[in-house]
């Protein structure tokens, strides 16, 4: 089985070829192939699969390391954009630089930038708790939970859950702690991805992300995207930002509460494998 090691940021991805209609991979190989000793070592398998809506160029499902299927993985979805740009369209015609992909959240529209970054619109930040899901609570800003005091969250949906937690100094985030234990709670019926955000001034946030069926990420795309669009709804900081992760920077637009939100970053090849396990 062929496979492309890439990674938008430092969240870093086995790329897998289904478009001939192979099933997609089973949690345990899914577990395999990511394992960082045993196997090829990823955040998250990406499977391109044939398209079925018209314009779109193809199709792409998403498996956490854990074998869990995620909708959404906005640098899974510049990496798969950068490898159908390298490989070709189905038949092996060349793409232009702006073209549609599909994720299980939906379509996404991509454009290769001149400075070689790739630009994605990532679709309506919804706040609605019952479609994040988020339980017990009848707005997803600055939620409490009794068994977490101290810790102030709000909850949106990039087609996957996110709770964001702002704190003063991203060093010092607690993400071992609380990331598991609001990942855990029942007001997050299907767990979270949950970012700590540090505001530095009205254009940079610094951002470090426990991402579901993973753990901590160097990068996480729908993550930066959650915290610019939380910090942006509360004023924190304008529409226009620079997200720093620790694997690396993406750039984060959103006009106004009613516009998709667009995020710009790398995406990179790694190295090409051939899994024989
Ligand atoms: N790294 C991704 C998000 C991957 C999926 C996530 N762990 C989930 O389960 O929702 C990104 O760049 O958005």
């Amino acid at each position: 089985m062929r496979f492309s090691k890439m990674h938008g940021a430092g969240n870093d991805f086995v790329v897998l070829d289904l478009r001939d209609g192979r099933g997609p991979p089973s949690p345990a190989l899914c577990r395999a192939l990511a394992d960082r000793h045993t196997g090829v070592g990823c955040d998250q398998i990406l499977t391109i699969e044939r398209a079925e809506a018209p314009g779109v160029v193809a199709r792409y499902g998403i498996f956490n390391a854990d074998g869990s299927a995620a909708q959404q993985c906005g640098n899974g979805a510049r990496c798969v954009a950068a490898w159908l740009k390298r490989d070709g369209d189905q038949r092996g015609e060349p793409l232009s630089d702006r073209f549609a992909v599909e994720s299980p959240a939906g379509r996404h529209a991509v454009e290769f930038l001149a400075d070689g970054s790739v630009r994605l619109d990532m679709g309506r930040p919804d706040f609605e708790p019952a479609h994040i899901p988020l339980a017990g609570f009848s707005s997803a800003d600055d939620c409490l939970l009794a068994p977490h005091p101290g810790v102030r969250f709000s909850a949106v949906s990039m087609g996957n859950p996110h709770a964001v937690v702002r704190v003063d100094d991203i060093d010092r985030a607690p993400l071992d702690t609380v990331g598991p234990a609001l990942q855990r709670d029942a007001a997050f019926p299907d767990s979270a991805n949950v970012g700590f955000v540090q505001v530095i001034d009205r254009g940079h946030l610094r951002l470090r992300v426990y991402e579901r069926g993973v753990g901590e990420t160097l990068a996480c795309g729908s993550g930066a995207c959650a915290a610019a669009a939380v910090a942006m709804r509360h004023g924190w900081v304008d529409r226009s930002v620079d997200v720093k992760l620790p694997g690396g920077i993406l750039h984060i637009d959103w006009p106004d509460d009613a516009a998709s939100i667009a995020m710009a970053g790398p995406a990179a090849f790694v190295f090409e494998g051939e899994w024989i396990a």
